[in-house]
């Protein structure tokens, strides 16, 4: 990276604004949202409420509501509703108003026509008495009611919580209305399915002998009708299975993706190849809930059912559907045992090549310039032969069950005639009723060798549902229960009292007995040798890990008590890794922040030295970055990184070797701009060179996670030179 001349160091006068810091966030749904629940005694911030949701340019639409809402404890119901309708016991709610505008009604007097309103954020928060009248001109016509979602406290034990629901099944509950319509429509069917049956019947017994044409034509109306509904019923119940299906599948798919990004660190699966293969499992979760699975669950009764009524016309003719379906059944159960085995391998397997996969794309360049290619070929040969020797095994145990099942079919067909054919000359049965019970036997089997089928999928499916139950049970960062205090603004002082941190499943911690302060608006260095931890104590700031000793506190406040989107919204953050997302410079530039305004973009790149790229690339701001930032240098990347720490005018800084891939030139104008930049902030600097070290007046130096220094730079630095401290440097 080479940006030239000292000539564009920035002046005090230019460093960026600090109103940026104090820009809208998420609109006045959110503001209106927080206001009620502060009102239902549920303080929380707008981050809290807001981290992770797909919002508009960063505006809470009415349609993500409901689940910023849960968020704060609270259910909530958009309702279109005249203002003279709007239930008073039901307040505080929120209008939504015209122009993106929105406010909460905390009482309503329809008599009087009169409203008390507050339009969180827009005045100074009083309430305000408005005709309605007055209001009618601004009111879309919608309303939200909200009302608190039941607690339970820990004197509930294990079991309140329980009764929280499962992530899937309470999903899929959403949808019971509509189930309930299938199981109707399945219901009706299958009486409809009588019709056939007994209109052949009847037609060989008593339309062909009396030469009843009359009759005749009743039935095969009759009939025909019956057949037409059955045909709507089908085309109902497809829809509407289908449409429960994907509205299931939208909604567990954001609540997936949700549980993955709030997931906390400690709980991260070792491997993202093994999480992307659980993720993808739920392919085989989501057939579960479609069409055909359903119907044959609700349409097994029918088949005891249909098996009584041809015991009734003659019961011999019942034996040959019983006896074959119990086997038809017995064998997709004896194979269970091999099916979970497998499936078992086959998931583990599929796992391994995922894993191998994406550890080979994300390090393409490592595998090639180390002559990695045949190792990881190997590796994935392998597994691939693995998981195929695995899966042709699962195909032939489907297939030899499909077949036996078939087999099955027809042999009850062949015994039925039979046994009728006997019956007929005995007397005790019509040509008729043969047919009809003919009929009614491959009704009945339907069902259970679709049932048999399911069973063949029923390890792997339960598998994939166990492997997302993982993922979905894993701790996030937003725990129910867990109240934050909002602490919007910090100052940027930080303490560690006693703290001691061991990554899991490690034995050596990290960081051992780490005590020291540092005052707002002070900038320190830390520095030590490679793996000493510097990195480790930066993440424990974040919260992107929980210490397992001691505290930290974040001016004054234990940081566990803070909002982990708050903290890290209100502090700037250069990674020593620095990973950029694909799109443009500018999209990774404000990415998160749609509101920053031209001139604090062009002083945030002034200041990180993003201009000298901006202006030797033909397509400036709207280059590409590539997928991880590929398409610009390591030094590049991490001058974006320092643009969007810069850009977000924070109190607090936490540069973590931010120049380590700058040029000398490059790097001492960064030096230089976050100097001034920097002036009344608190910043954390670590880092190995010398050159950058004059940000700071203080250096901290840490070896093997324990403090061996901490002092005035210069005294440092003195004794670091003599030797004087542990082993460090
Ligand atoms: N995600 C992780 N899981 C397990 N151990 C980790 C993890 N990250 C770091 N460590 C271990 O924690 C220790 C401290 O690592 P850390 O990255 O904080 O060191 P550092 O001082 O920043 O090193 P460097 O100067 O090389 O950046 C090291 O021993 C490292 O092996």
């Amino acid at each position: 990276m080479s940006q030239n001349s000292t000539s564009e160091h920035l002046s005090t006068e230019t460093a960026v604004p600090r109103e940026t810091s104090s820009l809208p966030g998420g609109g006045p749904l959110v503001a209106s949202l927080t206001l009620i629940a502060a009102l239902h005694g549920r303080r929380i911030s707008c981050d809290a409420l807001l981290s992770g949701l797909p919002m508009e340019n960063g505006v809470l639409t009415p349609a993500l509501f409901s689940r910023a809402a849960k968020r704060a404890g609270l259910a909530s119901k958009i309702i279109k509703s005249p203002l003279e309708r709007i239930n008073g016991l039901l307040c505080p709610a929120v209008l939504i108003l015209g122009g993106s505008r929105a406010c909460v009604v905390t009482s309503i007097d329809a008599a009087a026509e009169k409203a008390s309103v507050i339009f969180p954020g827009e005045m100074d928060e009083g309430t305000a008495e408005l005709s309605f009248e007055t209001l009618r001109d601004i009111y879309t016509g919608y309303v939200i009611y909200l009302k608190p979602q039941f607690k339970f406290d820990e004197r509930a034990g294990a079991d309140g919580k329980r009764r929280k629901g499962h992530w899937f099944w309470e999903t899929l509950a959403t949808e019971k209305n509509i189930y309930r319509d299938v199981i109707i429509a399945s219901l009706l069917s299958n009486i409809f399915a009588f019709a056939m049956p007994l209109f052949v019947m009847n037609v060989y017994n008593r339309v062909v002998p009396n030469n009843a044409v009359e009759t005749l034509w009743v039935m095969a109306i009759g009939v025909f009708i019956m057949i037409t509904a059955d045909f709507a019923l089908h085309m109902a119940r497809g829809y509407l299975t289908d449409l429960a299906a994907s509205r299931t599948n939208t909604r567990l798919s954001a609540d997936m993706m949700e549980q993955v990004l709030s997931m906390r660190s400690e709980a991260r699966p070792a491997s993202v190849g093994s999480m992307v293969n659980s993720i993808q499992g739920f392919d085989s979760v989501r057939s579960f809930i479609s069409s055909a699975t359903v119907f044959a669950y609700v349409d097994l009764p029918f088949s005891i059912f249909f098996i009584i009524v041809i015991a009734i016309i003659a019961w011999p003719l019942a034996i040959p559907i019983l006896i074959g379906g119990l086997l038809v059944l017995a064998e997709a159960v004896m194979v269970q045992k091999q099916m979970r085995e497998l499936s078992e391998t086959t998931n583990r397997a599929s796992s391994l090549k995922n894993a191998t996969m994406v550890e080979s794309l994300v390090a393409i360049e490592s595998v090639k310039t180390q002559n990695l290619e045949s190792t990881v070929q190997n590796r994935w040969e392998k597994t691939v032969a693995h998981l195929e020797a695995a899966n042709v095994k699962m195909r032939l145990l489907s297939s030899a069950v499909i077949s036996w099942t078939q087999w099955i079919n027809v042999t009850i067909s062949i015994a039925t005639m039979v046994i009728g054919v006997y019956l007929i000359r005995a007397n005790a049965i019509s040509m008729g009723s043969l047919i009809a019970a003919y009929m009614l036997s491959s009704r009945a089997m339907m069902p259970i060798s679709r049932v048999a089928g399911l069973l063949m999928q029923y390890y792997s499916t339960s598998r994939s549902l166990s492997a997302l139950d993982d993922i979905m049970n894993k701790e996030t960062e937003h725990e129910e229960g867990v109240t934050f205090l909002s602490r919007p603004d910090i100052a940027g002082g930080i303490q560690f009292r006693d703290v001691g941190f061991a990554y899991p499943e490690q034995e050596r911690p990290a960081l051992s007995a780490l005590n020291f302060t540092v005052k707002p608006g002070e900038h320190v260095a830390i520095v030590g040798p490679i793996g000493s931890g510097k990195s480790t104590l930066f993440k424990l700031i974040l919260k992107l890990f929980r210490q397992t000793e001691g505290s930290i506190l974040i001016d004054g406040t234990d940081s566990r008590q803070m909002d982990p989107a708050e903290l890290r919204r209100a502090v700037g953050v250069v990674p020593q890794e620095v990973m950029l997302f694909y799109g443009t410079l500018r999209d990774n530039l404000v990415m998160g922040n749609p509101y920053i305004t031209d001139q604090a973009l062009l002083q945030a790149i002034q200041i990180s030295g993003v201009d000298g790229i901006v202006k030797n690339h033909p397509k400036g701001f709207d280059m590409q970055v590539g997928e991880r930032g590929a398409n610009l240098s390591s030094g590049q990347r991490q001058a974006v990184a320092i643009a969007r720490a810069v850009l977000k005018n924070p109190s607090l800084l936490l540069l973590d070797e931010p120049t380590s891939a700058m040029d000398s030139g490059s790097e001492e104008r960064v030096r230089h701009n976050l100097k001034i930049f920097a002036k009344d902030k608190t910043l954390l600097l670590v880092t190995h060179r010398t050159a950058l070290l004059d940000l700071t007046e203080r250096v901290i130096v840490l070896d093997g996670g324990r403090i061996v220094a901490d002092g005035p730079k210069e005294q440092i630095l003195a004794a670091l030179k003599e030797g004087a401290i542990g082993r460090a440097y």
